[in-house]
């Protein structure tokens, strides 16, 4: 692969660890992977994205490694740095807290706070329905309580006013519990799973840059829906370069650069993303075989580890609502953009509108 920006090393985003030979072309990495049908297979995935791999680290994009580019330096295609490390073993993760949160919609989720072993953030799990639970977080502790369980959410059932027992599935019923086998997960059925990245200008100001806040809307949609399923929340604003980081991207891609030379001319990989952390999270809640909503070919590729970890049986493809003729999504010259440049130069399967 031809390096990406001249002089800089390739894994400045990442620099303390030793990179172990890694396969280059897709060839190569159909060894690892099993791709979903044969654009996967096209797709050069970028070694670094496999899990397990680190999560950019808290600070990412706080500093420009060695300055901003002017467009006239060089500067050649982004997929090449893709660079970061990858882990022999996946990170270690432990639900600390679990709580029920009643939606706005009338329906219902768990959400499930993740500590882990190579940053400091706090990667979330969003879990749909109740037959998906967190191992680590129902494990007994040292110096465990009924109360300290309940607290951190390590009950089955509800809470209800007076309730003493973690365990009891029924109200004001002290009969033992972890979840009995009828109260699993049906071992034929795949639950749906996204693995989404922060995006606070997509999700929470409103921004029409990005189908981000759809897309979560949409997995929630089709997840309560079914009944079951998980949003993986990790905390890599920006596709990892952080949130000052994205905004001057922006303000780069209104003098005229698509997202990814934005990224670039900032010094930063195009995706500085990784998905070791989603890995550990979903064997963490007892799911090998999954359907992943996602139209990144690299996220499939890396979600299922060296080690096959994690099995992903299905892609479903997350096509925004204005390019499937509806209304109620986000619509401008901005995102389609955006999308063109995931399609062209990020090999994201999407189909183009026809309009
Ligand atoms: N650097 C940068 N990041 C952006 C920009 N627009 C959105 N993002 C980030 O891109 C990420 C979007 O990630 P995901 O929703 O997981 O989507 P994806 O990997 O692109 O692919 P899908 O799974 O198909 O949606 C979030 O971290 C956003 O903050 C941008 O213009 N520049």
């Amino acid at each position: 692969m031809a390096p990406i920006l001249d002089g800089i090393p390739k894994d400045f985003t990442n620099p303390s660890q030793n990179t172990p030979p890694q396969p280059e072309t897709a060839e190569q990495y159909s060894s690892l992977s099993s791709p979903l049908d044969n654009r996967l297979s096209q797709v050069e995935i970028p070694p670094c994205l496999i899990s397990p791999a680190f999560t950019p680290p808290s600070s990412s994009g706080t500093g420009s490694p060695r300055g901003l580019l002017e467009p006239s330096d060089s500067l050649s295609d982004g997929e090449t740095s893709f660079r970061q490390n990858l882990l022999e073993t996946l990170p270690e993760v432990k639900c600390e807290v679990r709580a029920r949160i009643p939606m706005n919609n009338g329906g219902e989720i768990f959400i499930h706070l993740y500590s882990n072993n190579i940053d400091n953030k706090e990667h979330l799990a969003i879990v749909f329905g109740e037959l998906i639970r967190s191992r680590s977080l129902d494990a007994p502790r040292e110096d465990d309580t009924e109360w300290s369980r309940m607290v951190r959410g390590a009950y089955s059932g509800r809470l209800y006013p007076g309730r003493t027992v973690s365990s009891s599935p029924l109200p004001h019923s002290d009969s033992p519990a972890t979840p009995s086998s009828s109260n699993q997960l049906p071992l034929d059925s795949i639950p749906l799973v996204r693995i989404h990245s922060e995006c606070y200008t997509g999700e929470t100001a409103w921004s029409a840059r990005c189908d981000c806040g759809e897309q979560l809307d949409e997995a929630a949609r089709l997840m309560a829906l079914e009944g079951a399923g998980v949003v993986v929340y990790l905390r890599q604003e920006g596709r990892g370069i952080g949130l000052a980081e994205k905004l001057k991207a922006y303000n780069l891609q209104d003098l005229g650069n698509d997202t990814v030379t934005a990224n670039l001319l900032l010094r930063h990989p195009a995706d500085a993303r990784s998905y070791g952390l989603a890995t550990a999270i979903l064997q963490d809640l007892g799911l090998s075989t999954i359907r992943l909503l996602t139209n990144n070919p690299i996220k499939v590729a890396a979600v299922e580890g060296p080690n096959k970890e994690v099995k992903v049986a299905e892609r479903v493809p997350m096509v925004p609502l204005a390019w499937k003729g509806l209304k109620g999504g986000v619509t401008g010259k901005e995102l389609d953009e955006y999308l063109k440049t995931k399609i062209n130069r990020m090999g994201h399967l999407l189909p183009e509108p026809n309009h």
